[in-house]
């Protein structure tokens, strides 16, 4: 009795412990298009995290890669795309690492027995990894788990090919032992896939119609979420949905749930779109730019309900848009992209009080009635389409505090001053608290160890 009560304990401290851990860690992010003319490399080397329950905003100008990191979260990048090798996307909930490693154990790896057969000259010298692209200098440090999880699974001696499941803590065979370990969602397929997306992640983008299918009423589509996520059927099933369209603001939910999406307006679509991810009872909800296409009075209501929803149910939201007005309303923390890259990050509040990258203040200065600049101007020129790897900062053709060696150094994400650690720029001016001369040198360094060849 002793001991299962030892372990049962010891099973819910694990738990607790990992509750500080991001339900979404996303590491080094590249996505590219393999066309005739050129590559497109559309995300460039992203990171960020998203707790369970927060809402992170994605912002930036069009084509700088906000849909393509959102579709690369959800697998959804086609051919001639893929993610590349180094790229890592872990999605840590215990329950979801638990649920599948019993389903596809066959796809389940013990990190344990892959540390016991790692030579790290396997993967650094005979492939184009860096030791810098997972943080550290020198090879014998990079743990297994990371080369894995970023693809480098023959160097790890991992001949399927397609694991997707790791177990840091706890027994591959016995799935309710699992303490630690993630689901590396770039490396999902087939029916994992159809479990993550819907079952666990589900998606909100602009146009309502692309989600709806116009020949079937609106409650048998949210039914058909409902049998496939909840095992729900008939009577109960159509019950629920009703409860969903109300939940969401639909009036008159229980006639509603017969008509067509054609018999709904545009913001009533969208809200039965939502219901309709409700209905598989994410962990997280993805929403590509969900109300530009509505008018200004619809779209406050809908934002209203995505957070009236993250708070009730406790999703975590990684909301695109390219509206700063909109995403200091929505947003915990923001992440700022230019052409491929996060060049700033940081919680809502300091991003609009000190906004640090030239290019967010460039962001903010074009917001009517805008917090920074009364005037209302927008930045000259163009996001450039990434063909290369980053040798020179891409914002530098644009920017008003550009100097010599904009054009010649990759800035890479560094906090803003040496004091803060949760605010990062990737802008040579920063940390600002040292010389210019001094910052160059650092980010110089750091791009140079990151380097592939
Ligand atoms: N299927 C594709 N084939 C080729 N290139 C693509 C494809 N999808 C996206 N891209 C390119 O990837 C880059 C990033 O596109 P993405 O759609 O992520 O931008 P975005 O930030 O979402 O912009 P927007 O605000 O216009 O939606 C662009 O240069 C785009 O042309
Ligand atoms: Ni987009």
């Amino acid at each position: 009795m002793a001991v299962e009560e030892e372990s049962a304990s010891g099973a819910a401290a694990a738990d607790e412990a990992r509750s500080d851990d991001p339900l979404i860690d996303v590491r080094n992010l590249q996505t590219a298009f393999f066309t005739d003319k050129e590559t497109i490399r559309a995300v460039d080397g992203v990171d960020f995290q998203i707790d369970s329950g927060q809402t992170v905003g994605i912002v930036g100008e069009s084509g700088s890669g906000k849909s393509v990191t959102a579709r690369s979260l959800m697998g959804l990048i086609e051919s001639p795309g893929r993610v590349l090798r180094g790229s890592s996307v872990r999605y840590r909930d215990l329950d979801a690492v638990r649920e599948f490693a019993e389903l596809f154990s066959k796809r389940t790896v013990a990190v344990e027995e892959l540390a016991a057969r790692y030579d790290p000259t396997e993967v650094f010298g005979a492939t184009d990894a860096t030791p810098a692209e997972f943080g550290h200098d020198d090879p014998a440090d990079v743990p297994v788990v990371d080369v894995a999880a970023a693809g480098y699974t023959d160097e790890v001696g991992i001949t399927d090919g397609d694991e997707c499941v790791f177990v840091l803590d706890g027994d591959v065979d016995s799935p309710a032992s699992i303490r630690d370990g993630f689901v590396e969602i770039t490396r999902l397929s087939g029916e994992a896939q159809r479990k993550m997306r819907g079952g666990r992640i589900a998606m909100v983008f602009q146009d309502p119609l692309t989600s709806l299918n116009p020949v079937y009423t609106v409650g048998n589509q949210i039914e058909e979420a409902l049998e496939l996520h909840q095992g729900l059927s008939g009577k109960e099933a159509t019950q629920e949905a009703a409860e969903l369209l109300e939940a969401v603001g639909i009036p008159d939910a229980r006639r509603r749930v017969n008509e067509y999406p054609h018999q709904f307006s545009g913001g009533m679509r969208q809200r039965a779109v939502i219901a309709m991810a409700l209905a598989c009872e994410p962990d997280m909800l993805i929403c590509d730019e969900p109300t530009t296409a509505l008018d200004v009075t619809i779209q406050a209501q809908i934002l209203d309900l995505i957070a009236e929803i993250q708070e009730s149910r406790d999703v975590a939201v990684m909301f695109i848009t390219h509206d700063m007005g909109v995403i200091a309303d929505v947003s915990d923390r923001v992440n700022v992209m230019y052409a491929g890259e996060v060049v700033e990050s940081a919680d809502v509040g300091p991003l609009f009080a000190d906004p640090k990258h030239p290019y967010t203040n460039g962001l903010l200065d074009s917001i009517p009635g805008g917090q920074v600049g009364d005037k209302l101007s927008t930045i000259d020129g163009s996001v450039p389409t990434p063909n290369e790897p980053a040798t020179h900062c891409r914002f530098a053709p644009r920017c008003p505090k550009a100097f010599d060696e904009c054009e010649s150094v990759h800035p890479v994400p560094t906090p803003v001053d040496e004091e803060t650690d949760d605010h990062t720029a990737a802008c040579l001016l920063y940390p600002d608290d040292v010389s210019t001369e001094e910052a160059v040198e650092r980010h110089q360094e750091q791009d140079r160890r990151g380097d592939r060849q």
